[in-house]
């Protein structure tokens, strides 16, 4: 069985990334995440990214590079980030299906709850930050 996909855009902006806080399901309530979502049948990966970002964040986003490698999230289910900037890079984005958002620089990276899976990324996303500025 193919594996299916779950797109995560690491949205970046000057020295910072842009990192939203879960608000469901309980088990992983107020962990971070990249904003993104599963790839629709039919969709391409850039094409879910945009969907998502227009969908959680109100903002239409660019999408790069591949960030990292995948990651395995359960049977049959991977991450896979993208780096993206904002169309606009004066628009705003709002927190519209999670509990918060907050723009990160490198240091902060660690600090934060984010859910399991993305711990793995840290190094690469780390690694973009200092990459674009
Ligand atoms: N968007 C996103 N999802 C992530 C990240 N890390 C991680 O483990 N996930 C997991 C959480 C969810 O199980 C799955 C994506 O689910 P989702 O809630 O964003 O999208 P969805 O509605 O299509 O998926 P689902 O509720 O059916 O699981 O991937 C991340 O950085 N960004």
């Amino acid at each position: 069985m193919k594996a299916r996909v779950v797109v995560g855009a690491a949205i970046v902006r000057g020295d910072a990334l842009l990192v939203q806080q879960r608000a469901y399901p309980p088990e992983v309530a107020g962990r971070w995440e990249l904003p993104g979502g599963r790839v629709e049948p039919g969709e391409t990966e850039p094409e879910a990214l945009r969907r998502e970002c227009v969908e959680e964040l109100g903002v239409e986003v660019l999408v790069g590079a591949r960030v990292g490698g995948d990651v395995a999230l359960r049977a049959h289910l991977v991450l896979r980030v993208y780096a993206a900037s904002l169309a606009d890079p004066a628009a705003k984005p709002k927190a519209l299906e999670h509990k918060g958002l907050r723009w990160v620089t490198a240091s902060a990276l660690d600090r934060l709850p984010w859910l399991p899976a993305d711990l793995e990324l840290l190094p690469a996303l780390r690694g973009l930050l200092s990459s674009v500025h």
